[in-house]
């Protein structure tokens, strides 16, 4: 759903953070714990699910696509109605502001005979959705949407769907999975083959759910096997804490001086954890605390101490995936280090809720820091601790990754730094203001 009117935010150099910042639970996960219980018959219970609207909203499209979801205490409770078994909406599915919502969906549903239109807000309504519906439509599903392939769109079902075999053109792990939730309601394997893994949650969770899905790397890239048409047995999840929202606190804790936060549970799925191996790279004092295995996934508590001695570097490309949503942030850890951080292989950033280099690079620069870019790079070239000027107010278009970096920018910089809408944060970390504010933040 859209939220009402912005709401201006600014943050000012803080003191040292300091203490322990308990973030919300992981925003992929989430999503997939509500689309794979509703598509399972009996009870699943999720315990940690992300109250972030984004996620809020998948909940409520699978209740339209007649699941029963309820939050009884602090547990979410969902009645599916069975792989294939998903109702016609009566009404339009409005995603709001999240992509993982609306391709997760799109893909869960096409392979079941009836008509979705979708939507969402003004950010959603610009992001490209052909990167779905051009695989959903080789299971013989219809997309009718707007110019550009944008939404308000219309999928036409497959009533008779087929298997598909697909070699997704971009590293996507929404197009990955809308594509395996499609499968699920295909007779016969459906196969995803991707040259570089992205996020590998869908195929963990399907095997949980007990699914038959094989994952093989050979030299054609990740080759993931699923055979359509299981039943799915309910679940119990304990969804691990995000990283991505972890970078927040973590990167705050190395940019303002005297700071000392520890961050725990947090999930370090390798196809997650990329950030935090290239801060280790720039010299961050980062540790790994307690490092264990939860629920199959690796999971830690994060250490981070203010690091003045941080070095720009060279991102290693194939790295991108496994850190896509961090580079907003990224860039402002490389603002207050010494030297140029250089970052390739990143044309997907200019698609998510915002062109991510656009909007980054632009109130960057307003704030003193020299970034260059092109289509698929940007660079920034560090002014070393407490170097970047700010005085700024910055564009937040729709996207809360924008708005939290800016605010952390605001915390280590010589000027207060304003964001003109905070609004969009709610979608995927709704307590970061009150969590920050309990390290130290000042906002106003
Ligand atoms: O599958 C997911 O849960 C996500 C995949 C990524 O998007 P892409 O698949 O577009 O890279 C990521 O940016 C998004 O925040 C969550
Ligand atoms: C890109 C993101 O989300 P989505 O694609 O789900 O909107 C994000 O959370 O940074």
């Amino acid at each position: 759903m859209s939220h009402g009117p912005a709401t201006p935010l600014t943050a000012a150099a803080a003191g040292p953070l300091t203490g322990t910042a308990h973030v919300p639970g992981d925003k992929s996960i989430s999503h997939r714990s509500l689309i794979l219980g509703a598509m399972t018959v009996g009870e699943t219970r999720v315990t940690g699910l992300l109250e972030g609207q984004d996620v809020l909203d998948t909940g409520r499209a699978m209740r339209a696509f007649g699941a029963q979801v309820e939050k009884q205490g602090d547990t979410w409770v969902i009645h599916g109605v069975g792989t294939g078994g998903l109702a016609e909406p009566e009404d339009v599915i409005d995603c709001g502001n999240s992509g993982t919502g609306v391709r997760l969906l799109m893909g869960a549903a096409a392979t079941h005979g009836f008509a979705v239109t979708y939507t969402g807000d003004a950010s959603l309504r610009s992001r490209p959705m052909a990167r779905v519906t051009d695989p959903l439509a080789l299971f013989g599903a219809r997309a009718y949407g707007r110019s550009g392939g944008r939404l308000p769109m219309t999928v036409v079902g497959a009533a008779e769907p087929v298997p598909v075999r697909y070699v997704t053109p971009v590293p996507s792990a929404q197009v990955k999975s809308a594509v395996l939730l499609a499968g699920l309601n295909a007779p016969g394997e459906t196969v995803v083959i991707e040259r570089e893994a992205t996020r590998d949650h869908s195929e963990r969770m399907l095997r949980g759910f007990g699914a038959e899905i094989t994952v093989e790397d050979t030299s054609e890239g990740r080759v993931i096997a699923l055979t359509g048409q299981p039943e799915l047995r309910p679940q119990t999840i304990v969804v691990p804490r995000d990283p991505s929202s972890a970078a927040f606190p973590v990167c705050a804790a190395l940019i303002v001086p005297g700071s000392d936060v520890l961050v725990p549970n947090i999930g370090l799925n390798p196809t997650r954890a990329g950030l935090f191996e290239t801060l280790r790279d720039m010299g961050a004092d980062l540790t790994y605390e307690n490092a264990r295995e939860e629920g199959g996934e690796p999971v830690a508590d994060l250490r981070a101490r203010f690091s003045p001695a941080m070095k720009g570097i060279e991102v290693p490309p194939e790295r991108a995936a496994s850190m896509i949503d961090e580079y907003p942030i990224l860039s402002v850890v490389a603002a207050n280090a010494e030297g140029t951080t250089v970052m390739r292989g990143v044309k997907e950033l200019r698609v998510k809720e915002s062109d991510r280099i656009d909007a980054m690079a632009t109130g960057l620069r307003d704030a003193g820091v020299t970034v260059r870019d092109g289509a698929d790079w940007w660079k920034v070239e560090g002014r070393g601790p407490g170097g970047v000027t700010g005085g700024i107010t910055a564009a937040t278009h729709l996207d809360h990754r924008i708005a939290m970096s800016f605010l952390i920018l605001g915390m280590a910089s010589q000027k207060p730094v304003t964001v003109d809408d905070a609004g969009p944060i709610a979608t995927s970390f709704p307590i970061f203001r009150d969590l920050m504010t309990a390290l130290g933040a000042t906002f106003s």
